[in-house]
């Protein structure tokens, strides 16, 4: 099989403002550029439709992360790049979704966009940490809620240290090594 037919999710975990969705957008665009086939699965847009309803506790994040995990498989065993800038911050609902990956034979990595707090909270692309600290909202990821920092990712990447460009650099490095790119 060749790079381009080569299904895999690349999970980029990590904190609010950390980095996932930009990197996972270049990435994107360098893929499509060279033939793959790539969907993002936006949490954004996952929760307005796939997790609609869902909220941000324990059990919905997990839901959430289940139904993703759910889906990223499928389109991934049918040869599509698929690329998930969504928070996850539990281990436990991280390994299941590797685990589902697993069983099924479907490549899986997963990426820590390891962002400190206090630089994604100056960041603050979308004024959650603002609202947080001004009292408007509770339960952050990181601040006011866990983040379990995964312990052995298949990559960490320090986005505080380097351009978008160079932390999708890593990241394509990475799918090529292991066959993907
Ligand atoms: N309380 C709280 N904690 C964390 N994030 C919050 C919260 N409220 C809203 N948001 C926004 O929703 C996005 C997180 O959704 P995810 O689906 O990625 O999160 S999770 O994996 O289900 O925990 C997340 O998107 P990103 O900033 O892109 O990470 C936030 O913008
Ligand atoms: N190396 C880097 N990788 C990714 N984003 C970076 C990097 N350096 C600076 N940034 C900036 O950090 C912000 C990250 O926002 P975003 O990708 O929406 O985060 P997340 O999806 O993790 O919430 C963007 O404004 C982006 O331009």
């Amino acid at each position: 099989m060749s790079v381009t037919e080569t299904g895999a999710t690349i999970w980029l975990t990590g904190l609010p403002s950390a980095g996932k969705t930009t990197i996972a957008y270049e990435l994107a665009g360098r893929l499509r550029g060279e033939g793959h086939r790539v969907e993002v699965l936006d949490g954004d847009e996952i929760r307005e439709f796939l997790s609609a309803g869902l909220g941000f506790s324990r059990e919905d994040r997990h839901t959430n992360v289940q139904r993703i995990g759910f889906v990223a498989e499928l389109l991934a065993a049918n040869g599509v790049k698929v690329l998930v800038p969504v928070i996850a911050p539990y281990a436990d609902s991280r390994d299941a979704v590797r685990k589902r990956h697993q069983a099924e034979g479907t490549a899986y990595l997963e990426v820590h966009v390891a962002t400190p707090v206090e630089v994604c909270s100056v960041r603050d692309v979308k004024g959650l940490y603002a609202k947080q600290a001004a009292g408007e909202i509770s339960g952050l990821t990181g601040v006011d809620d866990p983040y379990e920092a995964p312990e052995s990712p298949d990559l960490r990447i320090e986005s505080h240290q380097q351009t978008v460009q160079e932390s999708a650099a890593e990241l394509y490095a990475l799918l090529s090594e292991r066959g993907a790119a």
